[in-house]
């Protein structure tokens, strides 16, 4: 084992307190290349594809990763913005916002640090980040409301992962998930509250959660059930009765079954049936990314629309609004509490005994 030596924790300067937000990750550009270096990393993890490795790593390079860049890349394009990928624009805008709340709650220094499971910033750029400021405790944020292995868990391999090779481990704390936290329901409530106030109501109110295999859930994800009752609760929120709204899995991947029923058939489904107008949102997404921009905004729309739908409309993600900051920093500060919250001051400048004093009860002798 190498361990990677070259930045520790240090006696002269305070602790401050680290805070790790996760999100998924998107390519650095939307360049058929680029996409393609970063499926190759995600469509790696075993988490995300249980299969036997041998035969998924002969399809994915001999086929899958042959095709799909191409496809990927041109969805990427159309939600492109000059500030880059709308997830990690938007990641960047939630972790400013909460350094600057959780750093006026909390009673010390603290460093909040952005990370993406795949691609970059990376995890271990993001611990490193975290190292350099002297964060001795760090809190892990996956910033995914309802749990899966395919994306808490994996974000908890990318941080063992990295720190498999640190000497001098951090103290370490993970939020799991957050489904069904009254905060969470109530804000992506009172979003959906906004935008009737603004557009009206439509005949149905369609949640749309990211799939995943459906075996995966028969193994024993949690995933399905924290996506029902997280839509249970919100729906409760708002007093909207059962016939009124539907929850459904978008982003299907591959041959085999997923989690159903499936976004698509549902809108197609309910245009057949008759009904003109629907308004969808994705609650199991902190951010707007290419999978509500794309496929909820436009390529969905486009099935309901042909289906004989009337009128269409998405519901952001709460992506930076103060409500979802308010609820993030709220979670972040239950989680570290009992922490010391200061390490008290840093040293003068000549202060090699008090160093050595503090590091290892040697000042006497130095
Ligand atoms: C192949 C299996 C996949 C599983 C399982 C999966 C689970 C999963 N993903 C998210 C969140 C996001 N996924 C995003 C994009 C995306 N997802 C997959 C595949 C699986 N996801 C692919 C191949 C892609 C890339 C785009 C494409 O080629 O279609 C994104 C958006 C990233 C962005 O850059 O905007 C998010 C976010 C969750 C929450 C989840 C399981 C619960
Ligand atoms: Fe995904
Ligand atoms: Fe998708």
């Amino acid at each position: 084992m190498t361990f990677k030596d070259t930045l520790d924790y240090r006696h002269d300067t305070p602790e401050c307190l680290g805070i790790l937000l996760v999100n998924l990750g998107t390519p650095d550009t939307p360049s058929v290349p680029d996409v393609r270096r970063y499926l190759a990393e995600f469509l790696s993890d075993p988490r995300i594809v249980e299969m036997a490795r041998l035969p998924w790593m002969l399809l994915l390079h001999g086929m899958i990763l042959r095709t799909r860049p191409a496809r990927s890349a041109k969805a990427y394009r159309s939600i492109w913005t000059p500030e880059g990928s709308p997830l990690l624009e938007i990641s960047r805008r939630q972790k400013a916002a909460l350094q600057d709340r959780v750093s006026k709650r909390f009673g010390g220094p603290v460093r909040v640090a952005l990370a993406m499971r795949y691609g970059s910033p990376s995890v271990a750029d993001g611990l490193a980040e975290l190292k350099a400021v002297n964060a001795q405790r760090v809190l892990v944020f996956p910033l995914y409301p309802q749990y899966s292995a395919t994306t808490v868990a994996s974000v908890f391999d990318a941080v063992t992962d990295e720190l498999r090779r640190w000497r001098w481990l951090p103290e370490l704390r993970f939020i799991n998930q957050y489904h069904d936290e009254p905060a969470y329901i109530s804000a992506v409530a009172a979003s959906i509250r906004a935008h009737w106030a603004e557009h009206g109501q439509a005949e149905r109110l369609l949640f749309s959660f990211h799939g995943i295999p459906k075996d995966y859930f028969e193994k024993g994800d949690p995933y399905y059930c924290q996506c029902q009752k997280s839509a249970r609760l919100i729906a409760a929120e708002l007093d909207l009765p059962p016939d009124r709204w539907v929850l459904s899995f978008q982003s299907r991947l591959g041959k085999s079954e997923w989690l159903q029923p499936y976004t698509d058939a549902t809108l197609e489904s309910l245009a057949r049936q008759g009904v003109k107008s629907v308004q969808v949102l994705s609650p199991g997404f902190s951010a707007d990314c290419l999978e509500t921009l794309e496929e909820i905004s436009i390529e969905n729309r486009e099935h309901f629309l042909e289906s004989g739908g009337e009128s269409y409309s998405y519901i952001p993600c709460l992506n930076d609004n103060p409500d979802h900051m308010e609820l993030l920093a709220d979670l972040i500060l239950r989680h570290c509490g009992g922490w010391p919250e200061v390490e008290g001051p840093a040293l003068g400048s000549d202060g090699l005994a008090e160093r050595k004093e503090r590091a290892c009860g040697m000042g006497a002798q130095a």
